[in-house]
């Protein structure tokens, strides 16, 4: 038996158009859209009518980098997929891709069946897969074109952590070589971790233990130098790059140059360095560990250059890169020692809504809101047109967003599984009033709605974003 919805009366939001238009969902999917009022909307019949006068009717959000259950620092972030998806529902995100890991000695396939485990029947709103290589070798780099026949399309490397997702020059090269032979996308994390290690280790023996220490010796130049690096090496191999957390404008400035010359080179920046800074790195009492991620949060100055990047779109994607520690309890494992403080930002449930208050404050239009957070992901990590818009033959994932509601964030009243929220107190103008996931009501006028287990493993096709 078919089941339709119908959402009348509000404005349409994609990122190529605005429109106030009803929207037919039929058996999960986008049937139909006609302007408001129009006789071909009043054609629309369905079980269930939604009323969105006076509301945006907006795609829901693909985060394209998240970390539920990551082990970290010994420790693991204390989202499962479980609470981590639910949260990410109640922000408007209706899809994640998440970061499987293969640990040094172990195979990609050991690495994603693990993540596959953690995550079947677990989540309630739609899943993929990125793949973290921790250990490039001929056997990893076979086990890369099986991973992109079956759709897992993207590959973290890490230039940072030597001694645990390091890869050096070399590594990065062979795998850089083979995703341009498969099709996949090398995501990076930009930063010169053998030069960091020297410097917190200079730091600690100078007695400088403290978080704000953690952005001091992560320095903006090193962020620049690995960005500029991994660059070349994508050049060299003929192969895209997507630069993954970008947090320092000399980055951005990298990556700008390297798109003015042509090259399919991405950029992604999170909300932690469009709205916070080192000043909360400083906070006293150890409170800088809650904030305490890498790349590092940095002085403000940086933002105007992230805010730029995003309207020139040398940046083209808003994550989360969500990785929740607790303070109490695992931030806390570095008092005395900033390098051991696991690394790793709560957010997925706070960035729909911090980017629609750049909408309000002028960063970004509104169809730039939805371009950033929901197309462009889609596109760049092949979920496009399934996911990302509302258009016929869409998933409906569908989110009704109050454009005028006023909240206030905090942790007492936020639904991620940790005991903190970076943006505690922040008020912000917007808010998700109701979600859908392929139909299904998953939150329903900020009630919940949906269950553990309906979201399901989507996979992908290569990136649909090169030039
Ligand atoms: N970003 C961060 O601090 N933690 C998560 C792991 C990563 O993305 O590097
Ligand atoms: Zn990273
Ligand atoms: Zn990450």
């Amino acid at each position: 038996m078919s089941s339709r919805t119908v959402i009348r009366g509000g404005l349409v939001v994609t990122a190529s158009d605005e429109i106030h238009a009803d929207v037919l969902i039929e058996d999960g999917r986008i049937a139909a859209l006609a302007a408001t009022g129009t006789p071909a909307a009043g054609a629309f019949a369905a079980e269930r009518v939604v009323d969105a006068t006076g509301k945006y009717v907006i795609p829901g959000g693909v985060d394209g980098h998240t970390h539920m259950e990551m082990p970290f620092g010994g420790t693991f972030a204390s989202d499962t997929f479980e609470t981590g998806t639910r949260a990410a529902a109640w922000g408007g995100t209706t899809t994640i891709v998440d970061f499987a890991v293969q640990s040094v000695g172990h195979s990609l396939r050991e690495g994603l069946d693990a993540w596959h485990a953690k995550a079947e029947g677990n989540c309630a709103i739609d899943y993929g897969f990125h793949m973290i290589v921790s250990d490039v070798n001929q056997e990893t780099l076979k086990e890369m074109d099986l991973l992109v026949e079956e759709g897992v399309t993207s590959f973290k490397q890490f230039m940072a952590y030597p001694g645990v997702f390091y890869s050096d020059d070399g590594q990065i090269l062979r795998a850089m070589q083979r995703a341009a032979e498969n099709g996949g996308l090398i995501m990076m994390h930009a930063e010169n971790g053998i030069a960091i290690d020297v410097l917190v280790e200079q730091a600690l023996a100078r007695g400088e233990t403290d978080p704000r220490h953690h952005g001091e010796v992560r320095k903006a130049l090193l962020e620049a130098e690995a960005t500029h690096r991994a660059i070349r090496l994508a050049q060299v191999a003929g192969a895209p790059l997507y630069v993954v957390h970008v947090s320092a404008r000399e980055a951005v400035a990298e990556l700008t140059r390297a798109r003015d010359d042509g090259l399919n080179v991405f950029g992604e920046t999170c909300p932690q360095y469009l709205f916070l800074s080192t000043d909360n790195l400083a906070e006293p009492d150890f409170e800088g560990a809650k904030y305490v991620c890498s790349t590092p949060l940095r002085p403000r100055e940086h933002q105007a250059a992230l805010w730029k990047g995003l309207r020139s779109n040398d940046l083209q994607v808003v994550s989360t890169d969500h990785c929740p520690f607790c303070f109490t309890g695992q931030k806390e494992l570095g008092r005395g020692d900033f390098s051991k403080i696991p690394n790793g930002m709560p957010g997925v449930e706070n960035r729909m809504d911090l980017l629609h208050q750049a909408v309000v404050d002028g960063h970004i239009t509104r169809r730039r809101w939805i371009e950033i957070a929901c197309a462009t992901p889609a596109r760049m990590f092949g979920l496009y047109p399934k996911k990302g818009t509302i258009a016929p033959g869409a998933d409906a994932d569908v989110v009704i967003y109050d454009p005028h509601a006023e909240q206030v964030i905090s942790a007492e009243t936020h639904h991620m599984n940790v005991d903190y929220s970076a943006y505690e107190g922040k008020r912000v103008t917007g808010r998700v009033e109701t979600v859908f996931s392929r139909g299904e009501p998953v939150i329903t006028e900020r009630e919940y709605t949906g269950r553990a287990g309906h979201g399901v493993y989507t996979p992908r096709s290569t990136c649909q974003y090169l030039t």
